[in-house]
């Protein structure tokens, strides 16, 4: 059994989920708690190794099923190096997307169905959920505009899909959350950056409180 709190992060492109983590990771170290922000697919060597094939522009021949299996493998990977370590050692962990997005994306978008993709991660997570998840709420277009205006950023492979496959994640998102309800929080993502992370805080503490 784990001692520590997992946190995941989920939500469709440029919906503000790393600029908020960023801040309730600084909040939770400067009240003296052992937070550990990460990513998926990254955070750690081997996973940001496959985060770079997957989002490749350059791979765009890439099968869906390829893609899924990559993801699982990506995530396994960061669970055992880093996640459950950390857990075990009693942090506060913070992950930017987690199997969520795989039964959004890979699941609902990509078409390769929901459960199937789940199936697959069961097998990669071996039973390590998150006690809570926060989503992003916020239309597709709002987050990609964001993402182009800021010109900090390159679009990725998954960034580069038609606008249709974004409005498929947020279907995909509303079918988990409906399936999820009692681990996934929707928080209104509309709002400015200081507005969603009062949200975010006030839920965050609550869970470590
Ligand atoms: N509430 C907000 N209002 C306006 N702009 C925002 C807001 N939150 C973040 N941004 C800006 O939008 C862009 C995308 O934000 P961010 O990278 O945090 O989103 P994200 O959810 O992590 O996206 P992705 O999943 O695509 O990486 C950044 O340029 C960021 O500064
Ligand atoms: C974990 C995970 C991610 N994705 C997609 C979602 C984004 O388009 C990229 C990751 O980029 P970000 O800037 O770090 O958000 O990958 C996915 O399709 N499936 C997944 O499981």
């Amino acid at each position: 059994m784990t001692k520590g709190i997992f946190i995941t992060f989920e939500g469709p492109e440029g919906a503000g989920k790393t600029t908020v983590i960023k801040e309730i990771h600084h909040r939770l170290q400067q009240l003296g708690k052992h937070s550990v922000l990460t990513r998926e697919p990254g955070g750690i060597r081997i996973a940001e190794k496959i985060r770079t094939i997957i989002l490749d522009n350059d791979h765009e021949e890439m099968d869906g099923r390829t893609e899924a299996l990559l993801y699982a493998a990506a995530r396994r990977q960061h669970l055992t190096e880093k996640v459950v370590p950390a857990l075990e050692d009693g942090a506060i962990v913070l992950c930017d997307r987690f199997v969520d997005s795989s039964l959004a994306y890979q699941g609902y978008a990509r078409g390769l169905g929901i459960d199937e993709v789940l199936a697959i991660n069961e097998f990669a997570i071996n039973g390590v959920m998150p006690q809570h998840t926060l989503y992003f709420d916020l239309p597709p277009e709002e987050g990609l505009a964001r993402i182009a205006a800021s010109g900090d950023r390159e679009q990725n492979r998954l960034d580069n899909e038609a606008l249709q496959f974004h409005k498929d994640v947020c279907e995909g998102y509303r079918l988990v959350r409906k399936r999820f309800p009692e681990r996934i929080e929707t928080i209104d993502a509309t709002g400015s950056v200081k507005a969603v992370t009062e949200i975010v805080w006030e839920r965050v503490a609550s869970f470590i409180s």
